[in-house]
């Protein structure tokens, strides 16, 4: 009889499959979007390109083959179009899909980056944005300046004790990102008590991003998430991590709630969360609300930066890229060090933007839901579809970009904003959800890069290989090596 009840239980959810299958494939109002036949069929098309961190490579090659609006999964829409790009990340167009943004909250509550209800983000994003504008940024101005001095410090110690005067850059990039956010958002050194602490910290958030993943997989581990500290191995280190990453958090939250009574200037990011009141809420945040933003913003604005430091250091390091650094160097040699002085060099702003251009930190797809139809050529998309674009596509796009995949910075030299280069170029995505901390980034980019160059010369270290600097997509971008060996000389 069970044997009977099971094949007839089978037969059913073979019969539904089949009926969803038909529909998908020949009813569906994206049936006539190009793309993979099994993307048709499987919500999991993508998933193993996920999986093995290649998805934006993946993607740009369904593109190549199937054109620039495809089919990615039964109801998902991948756009490779960067005209599409302002009407896609625009409020009136689209919302943020949500299962993909829940897994940025660490407490369960809402942040900048996660919001859905655009009423809710906009109060929000407009409580927070003062300490991100280019004055508060110029007012901490010295904190990264001097941040910078200690990245060349580092490189040169860590070179010096090596007989052929070879460093990991990329350890020493990750620790220059994280001490500017601790300065900018809670006026915090983070490492004057010892950069072992600091370390501790950043591989605490570093493990954190693999609690969240085990969460959306495994929701109720979201709940019981003590439980998880429990569990033996690789798993429950992460959620340790997680919880050594939040009492690192709180801390850093108190101890800054405890000294801004003596500073009443607006120039840290924690400042409104402690003193602001969010419009849409009518009040101030709680403490876990505060602390669930602090999170977010260490998160977004350590690894981001680092990585972008990353690549610039590697690509300019290159042996055949070698004209490309001393031309660089004798730009920065006839300018000043500050950051008005480096602003707007073209050479530097060049090399910035097209290391942007082929390694964008955010490689991967910023998914939305469409509230309307877009309509383009022959295609209608239909609201409630998931639609998204990946910079790495459009970055790489060989109608605007010649030679796409080469790093060539000239490319960029006297182009005007309303230039096709300048528009199908957004690496901070644009529209109300883009980067808020792309003054901070900027001037990141700018001090450090300029400094480093202006005393170092830098040289790829013959044991790299190509294959350690491919870039993984873990949503931000990952040098699969997870180093960067540079020969280093001081000038
Ligand atoms: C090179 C460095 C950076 C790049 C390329 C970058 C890129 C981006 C992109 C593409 C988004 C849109 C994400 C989405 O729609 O899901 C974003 C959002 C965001 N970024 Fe950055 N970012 C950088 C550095 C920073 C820094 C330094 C901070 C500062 C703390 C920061 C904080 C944020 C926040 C809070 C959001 C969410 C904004 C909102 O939804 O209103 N980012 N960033």
């Amino acid at each position: 009889m069970q044997i009977f009840t099971s094949i007839s239980c089978s037969k059913l959810v073979l019969a539904d499959w089949r009926t969803k299958t038909c529909y998908n494939v020949l009813f569906h109002p994206l049936r006539a979007v190009p793309g993979p036949f099994l993307a048709k069929i499987f919500p999991q098309y993508m998933a193993p390109a996920m999986v093995g961190g290649h998805r934006a490579q993946s993607l740009l090659k369904l593109h190549d083959e199937y054109g620039p609006i495809i089919r990615i999964g039964p109801g998902e829409v991948s756009i490779g179009d960067y005209q599409l790009y302002r009407k896609i990340y625009s409020q009136n167009t689209t919302t943020k899909e949500d299962s993909f943004y829940k897994a940025t909250t660490l407490l369960g509550h809402e942040n900048l980056a996660r919001f859905r209800n655009k009423a809710m983000h906009s109060a929000r994003r407009k409580m927070m944005s003062q300490p991100f504008s280019q004055l508060a940024i110029n007012e901490n101005e010295a904190l990264i300046a001097e941040m910078s001095e200690r990245l060349v410090e580092r490189i040169v110690t860590r070179s010096a004790a090596s007989p052929t005067r070879t460093a990991d850059i990329m350890p020493l990039c990750k620790l220059f990102s994280l001490e500017v956010i601790c300065k900018a958002a809670f006026n915090k050194d983070i490492s004057a008590q010892s950069i072992e602490n600091a370390v501790t910290f950043l591989q605490a958030m570093e493990d954190t991003p693999r609690v969240l993943i085990m969460s959306s997989i495994f929701p109720f581990l979201r709940r019981w998430k003590r439980l998880g500290e429990y569990i033996p191995g690789l798993v429950g280190h992460a959620f340790r991590q997680s919880k050594l990453y939040e009492q690192f958090m709180r801390s850093l939250f108190r101890d800054f709630r405890h000294e801004s009574k003596l500073d009443s200037t607006e120039r840290f990011m924690c400042t409104p969360l402690l003193q602001s009141e969010d419009a849409y809420l009518g009040r101030r945040l709680s403490e876990d609300e505060a602390i669930e933003e602090a999170m977010g913003l260490a998160f977004a604005g350590s690894g981001t930066t680092s990585s972008t430091l990353v690549y610039l250091f590697y690509i300019l390091s290159k042996p055949e890229n070698r004209y490309m650094q001393l031309k660089l160097r004798e730009e920065l040699q006839g300018a000043g060090c500050k950051l008005a002085e480096v602003k707007d060099l073209p050479y530097l702003n060049a090399v910035i933007k097209e290391t942007m251009r082929l390694y964008p930190t955010i490689i991967s797809t910023l998914p939305r839901v469409l509230d309307v139809p877009l309509e383009s050529d022959k295609i209608v998309v239909p609201a409630g579809t998931i639609v998204g674009m990946q910079n790495y596509v459009h970055h790489r796009s060989s109608s605007v970009y010649a030679e796409p995949n080469t790093f060539l910075p000239e490319r960029w030299i006297g182009q005007p904003p309303s230039s096709d280069l300048e528009k199908a170029f957004t690496p901070f995505s644009l529209g109300s959800r883009n980067c808020i901390g792309q003054n901070l980034a900027r001037a990141e980019l700018l001090l450090a890069a300029s400094l480093v160059f202006r005393q170092l010369d830098l040289r790829l270290n013959e044991a790299m290989t190509e294959s350690d600097m491919d870039m993984e997509d873990r949503f931000a971008v990952s040098p699969k090596g997870m180093k960067l060996l540079l020969d280093v000389s001081e000038l």
